[in-house]
């Protein structure tokens, strides 16, 4: 896997201060050409939304930014260092939409089979308890708990070793408004503590649940900005009607010759 192809060698803009950068980024699943020529940068200590329809490429970028990802061209850093190196194993820690737990252990048992497995101290393991608020069930067998707590089981194993970037695909997916809301709650705390914090949904009202937005479409990017600039941007009032606009503007733009 070479996420570094493409790099152009007098490109000097800054990849140390970026949490991502993303330069030209083309990834092909099976017959479609999912991303293409696609560039992105994120802010470290930011909460970015990654927002888009179904299908819009959201997983298949994210799993380029975590180095999971067979990339085609362009390049994919993260923390300065070519997504997938070595060195960030550590740094980054990364959610996927299916649970990574095991039902037949309990909450601890997980997480300190997860520290094993990332080298994380064991004291870890009370604190990520802790921070996600599991720390009175932290006995219990993960295939007993509720599909809320199961979500915070899988956020409590990418908080192990405290990676400074941390990207969740769709966390909140299937989960009713109230643990919707407690779980951007964390969110915010966990930014607070000091980690950059990349977030798919593919649900527009979590859009004013971020600091900063980036809009999909088909594997383009349609946006990236915050929600009052959209909203000013766009003359509308809430994240969907906005990304309706841009969708109208894009296509505009496209039939313009
Ligand atoms: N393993 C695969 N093989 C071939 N095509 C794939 C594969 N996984 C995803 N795709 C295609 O890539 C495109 C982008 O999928 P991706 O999962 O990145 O979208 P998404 O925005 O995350 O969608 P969702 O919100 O439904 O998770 C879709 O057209 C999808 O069909």
């Amino acid at each position: 896997m070479n996420l570094s192809a493409g790099r152009s060698p007098g490109d000097t803009s800054r990849a140390a201060d970026a949490a991502v950068r993303a330069r030209g980024l083309r990834v092909v699943r099976g017959a479609r050409t999912v991303l293409d020529d696609f560039d992105l940068d994120v802010r470290q200590g930011t909460l970015t939304g990654l927002l888009g329809p179904s299908g819009s490429g959201k997983s298949t970028l994210m799993r380029a930014i975590v180095g999971v990802q067979r990339v085609a061209g362009g390049a994919v850093d993260v923390l300065g260092r070519p997504a997938g190196a070595k060195v960030l194993r550590d740094r980054v820690g990364y959610v996927t939409q299916e649970p990574a737990v095991y039902g037949d252990l309990t909450i601890r048992q997980n997480l300190r089979y997860f520290a094993r497995v990332l080298g994380a101290p064991r004291s870890d393991v009370d604190r990520v308890i802790d921070q996600v608020q599991l720390g009175s069930h932290a006995d219990h067998l993960v295939s007993r708990l509720s599909g809320g707590q199961r979500s915070r089981v899988s956020l409590a194993t990418a908080l192990l070793g405290t990676p400074e970037l941390i990207v969740l695909d769709e966390p909140t997916v299937g989960l009713d408004p109230v643990l919707r809301v407690e779980l951007w709650g964390l969110f915010h705390r966990i930014v607070e503590a000091g980690a950059t914090l990349l977030v798919s949904s593919h649900v527009m009202d979590e859009a004013e649940r971020c600091e900063r937005l980036v809009l999909l479409r088909e594997g383009s990017l349609l946006a990236d900005d915050t929600l009052p600039n959209l909203l000013e941007r766009t003359g509308t009032g809430d994240a969907e009607q906005a990304f309706l606009k841009l969708i109208e503007q894009a296509d505009n733009g496209m039939r313009t010759p």
